[in-house]
């Protein structure tokens, strides 16, 4: 039987910069495991492909893929749905891939529950301040959304301590070299390695 890929699920506080940091790790040509598009109710900002950013869905459209059980977690975040079709999930997994989902950590909660395997990260941001200035600086919310962005932040930040890793974003550089190497020791921590050596030292 083929060995399942690994789920890694990178999650954090709004504006932290967890969109930078996963666009960086997927823009580097050796990259080994498939990106999650997940599926969101929330308009497409400026530059934003649908298929390739999100899966641009309607309210009824999101709610029917509720009911018909094709997400594997959802969230409703600041008046939006936001979901991981779970077909995609599984396929990559039992073709043997690695699947990288970046969601908030309400949804999270729910794969670690379905997935307790999975390997989850926290990225965390150097201070408050500087949580709240990157949100003002992205400059894509309006001001009550900012606001319920940070209170929303502080209940999240609270929740690391749930996470296998917490990995601060002070530098998007370091930030991606930190989580590459945390999927790395993964992957050489998990049985599916030693597993090889120990058919090969059978076979020998
Ligand atoms: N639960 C869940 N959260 C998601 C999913 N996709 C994106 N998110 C999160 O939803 C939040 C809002 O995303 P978005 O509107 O793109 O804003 P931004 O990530 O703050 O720029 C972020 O914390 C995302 O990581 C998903 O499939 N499920
Ligand atoms: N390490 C960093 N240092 C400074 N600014 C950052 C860093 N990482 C991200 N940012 C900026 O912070 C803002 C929020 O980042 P974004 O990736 O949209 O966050 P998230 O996806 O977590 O909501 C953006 O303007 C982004 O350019």
């Amino acid at each position: 039987m083929k060995e399942k890929g690994l789920l890694i699920v990178l999650s954090g506080p709004s504006g932290v910069g967890k969109g930078t940091v996963r666009k960086e790790i997927f823009s580097q040509p050796d990259v080994k495991f498939e990106y999650s598009i997940s599926m969101t109710t929330r308009a497409p900002r400026a530059g934003e492909v649908d298929g390739v950013d999100y899966f641009f869905k309607s309210r009824e459209e999101f709610e029917q893929l509720i009911a018909e059980g094709k997400l594997l977690e959802y969230a409703e975040f600041v008046g939006n749905y936001y979901g991981t079709p779970v077909d995609y999930v599984r396929e990559t997994l039992d073709a043997g891939r690695d699947i990288f989902l970046e969601i908030e950590v309400q949804g999270a909660q729910q794969v670690r529950e379905k997935f307790p395997e999975g390997l989850f990260i926290f990225l965390a941001p150097p201070s408050l301040s500087e949580l709240h200035s990157r949100i003002l600086t992205r400059g894509t919310e309006s001001d009550d959304v900012i606001k319920g962005r940070m209170e929303k932040a502080r209940k999240e930040i609270e929740m690391m301590s749930l996470y296998d890793y917490v990995v601060e974003n002070d530098e998007v550089e370091k930030a991606c070299s930190r989580i590459q190497s945390i999927i790395v020791a993964e992957h050489c921590r998990r049985e599916r390695v030693q597993h090889r050596y120990k058919k090969m030292l059978e076979s020998d």
